[in-house]
């Protein structure tokens, strides 16, 4: 154990082809306080002028070196050429990592990005991202996906599914347990005592009285109004104006109804340090913000400043956790 006795973080490799790596090996130089490994191949994490090595044994990793805990993702890294025969690994490791966690050798779980279409093509890969694979290793029907960074969290209240099945997909259980686990996430993991919930309509102007859309008079307004009074939410809003900084003031979180309402602010707001942290897993997870970026894979530009944010918001999550935060 560490010096504050809280085991280490289970990091996963993600996409060998992407800039997962790089970001991992960089993210060791700058958060010297985080104690991690990282689960893959160590010759994928060479070259980035980190000192690496290797264990056998979470219990053994350290601040001194990037760790490795050897997995089985077979060939060289190609940057920006996912290897399919890689893509069983690259997901093995992501449930090598929930199952660490899940028995306190870790004491939490940051992601890498993965490929989708890569884990897709290569394996068969079955989820449509981290998210909804993480639910189901946990065994958890519901989770929320929330992005965050200094002047704003957003969750979007459906995930990674085509924009046309989004109305369908929203519904009055989905988006009230999306609500009552973003309250519980913000209370739990942020320290917040009594979360504002902001929360946005479907359509444009959210529905302008019903005359651009029925779901916000039909439903959204009634279930968010039920809400109120124990989870602090308030809405909807029209989404086109509620992002801009006088707007971020009155909510700790904006609940949006689909993904690119939810990512497209956070992500204009705060690129590099944004963090996407699941809530509503029996373990805590966390991820940068960003993807593989194939265009400047194994050129040395990658920015590791959104793994750095998401491996000292797993940290701090696992010491609010266990008390010592
Ligand atoms: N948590 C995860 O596993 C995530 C995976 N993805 C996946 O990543 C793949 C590529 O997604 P894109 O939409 O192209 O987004 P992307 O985030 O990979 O790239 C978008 C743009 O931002 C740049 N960029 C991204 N991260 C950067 C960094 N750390 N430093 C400097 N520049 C950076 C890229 O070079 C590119 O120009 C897709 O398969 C997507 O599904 C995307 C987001 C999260
Ligand atoms: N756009 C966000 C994203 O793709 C995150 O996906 P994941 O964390 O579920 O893999």
């Amino acid at each position: 154990m560490n010096a504050v006795e809280r085991a280490p973080l289970a990091v996963t490799c993600g996409e060998p082809a992407g800039i997962g790596p790089e970001v991992v090996a960089k993210a060791r130089a700058v958060a010297p306080e985080v104690p991690f490994f990282v689960i893959g191949n160590p010759a994928h994490f060479e070259g980035f002028g980190v000192a690496t090595r290797v264990i056998d044994d979470p219990a053994a990793a350290g601040t001194d070196a990037l760790c490795i805990l050897p997995h089985d993702i077979p060939g060289p890294a190609r940057p920006g050429r996912p290897d399919g025969a890689q893509a069983a690994g690259v997901i093995s490791a992501i449930a090598r990592a929930v199952a660490l966690a899940q028995g306190g050798t870790a004491s939490a779980m940051c992601t890498a990005p993965i490929h989708k279409k890569a884990l897709k093509d290569g394996a068969d890969f079955a989820y449509p991202g981290h998210t909804e694979y993480l639910a189901a290793l946990g065994g958890v029907e519901q989770v929320v996906m929330m992005l965050a960074c200094p002047e704003l969290r957003v969750v979007p209240a459906t995930i990674h599914i085509a924009l046309e099945e989004v109305p369908a997909a929203l519904t009055q259980a989905g988006l009230e347990a999306t609500l009552r686990i973003t309250h519980a996430g913000l209370r739990r993991d942020f320290g917040i005592a009594a979360p504002r919930i902001a929360v946005a309509g479907l359509n444009p102007h959210a529905g302008e009285g019903g005359t651009m859309g029925r779901q916000e008079v039909d439903w959204i307004a009634d279930l968010v109004a039920r809400l109120a009074p124990e989870l602090g939410c308030f809405g909807p809003l029209p989404a086109d104006t509620m992002f801009h900084a006088g707007a971020r003031a009155h909510y700790d979180a904006a609940v949006a109804m689909y993904h690119d309402q939810a990512l497209i602010p956070i992500k204009t707001v705060d690129f590099a340090g944004g963090v996407n942290v699941t809530l509503g897993l029996p373990f805590i997870r966390t991820s940068p913000d960003h993807g593989t970026a194939f265009d400047i894979a194994g050129t040395g530009r990658a920015d590791p400043t959104s793994m750095v944010a998401a491996l000292r918001m797993a940290w701090d999550m696992a010491g609010r956790r266990d008390g010592r935060g």
